[in-house]
């Protein structure tokens, strides 16, 4: 821990968001769950924080529970894009301009439209029970000073989605997927919570203590490979000749990692670097890959 605590110093909190320039660039956390009820934990586990693009990877999985391989995929495509994660150039490019994958914002908020259910609340409490049972945590709820602040000051993000509804790949109201989107953005974790979501996904979608199956385990493999193609987003490469866990980071400075058949890894470090991600997690998770030998590869 006092080898990565350093490298916050480098990295910049995220303030596009206005709500998440409030963080302490200087917090680092990490919990570890290996499936025995409970985590080890170093730095300040409690704290709270909101899992922004983490989110993707649960939507991803809720969306393909509730509509199987072939809708979803045609709505988003499954390669990585080598660009910033909030970047419309491939929406332009790309015929009939779906967007790459679910990791990046187009694609997220293609796969968040998708969400069953008759009204945002009832969207937004199924993805709220989902979370609550891949944590074990019942209390975790969504901040909606952080959910505000997004929905606020999101135009990329609208006009991501405003290309893709003139397209067809979405439709609706653009500001209900927005109110949706930042929502599940704002969902409230800590370091455990997001251990014990790697854990089950590690472990084709068991819950974390009680081991029956909330993800199928084809949509959990399916999910854990995004997070090895594009989970850092346009670090994702080097991330995994580095590191080679499957693991999916947030502008929050949240990361999860998911080691297959074995633990489940939840960091916090809001300092990021210019990619995105949070600058000690990626040293923290390079270390521990190298120490105990986790790279999948
Ligand atoms: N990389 C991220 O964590 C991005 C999530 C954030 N809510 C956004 O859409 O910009």
């Amino acid at each position: 821990m006092n080898k990565v605590k350093q490298f916050t110093k480098k990295g910049k909190v995220a303030d596009y968001i206005p709500a998440l320039s409030l963080a302490n660039p200087a917090d680092v956390a990490v919990s570890i769950y290996d499936g025995t009820n409970t985590c080890f934990s170093e730095g300040n586990h409690n704290q709270l924080f909101t899992l922004q693009s983490i989110s993707k990877v649960l939507t991803l999985a809720l969306a393909l529970m509730d509509h199987g391989e072939e809708v979803v995929f045609s709505k988003v495509g499954m390669e990585p894009t080598g660009d910033p994660f909030n970047s419309i150039s491939k929406l332009e490019s790309q015929i009939p301009s779906k967007p790459l994958n679910p990791m990046i914002n187009a694609g997220a908020l293609a796969v968040t439209s998708l969400i069953k259910g008759s009204s945002n609340e009832e969207k937004l409490s199924r993805l709220l029970d989902f979370v609550r049972e891949l944590s074990g945590n019942r209390s975790i709820q969504f901040n909606k000073e952080v959910a505000q602040s997004e929905f606020e000051t999101a135009d990329l993000n609208r006009a991501l989605s405003y290309f893709m509804k003139q397209h067809g790949v979405i439709s609706g109201d653009v500001d209900e997927l927005l109110d949706l989107y930042t929502k599940q953005c704002a969902i409230e974790v800590n370091c455990e919570d997001l251990a014990k979501i790697g854990y089950a996904l590690a472990h084709q979608g068991e819950h974390p203590n009680d081991k029956y199956s909330i993800i199928p385990s084809e949509i959990a493999r399916l999910v854990k490979t995004f997070m090895v193609t594009c989970g850092m987003y346009n670090a994702s490469g080097e991330f995994a000749i580095r590191v080679g866990i499957p693991a999916k980071s947030g502008v929050s400075g949240g990361v999860v990692g998911a080691v297959p058949g074995n633990i489940g890894i939840g960091i916090y470090g809001p300092a990021l670097d210019d990619k995105g991600n949070s600058i000690a997690g990626m040293k923290l998770l390079e270390l521990l890959s190298s120490r105990y030998q986790l790279s999948i590869f």
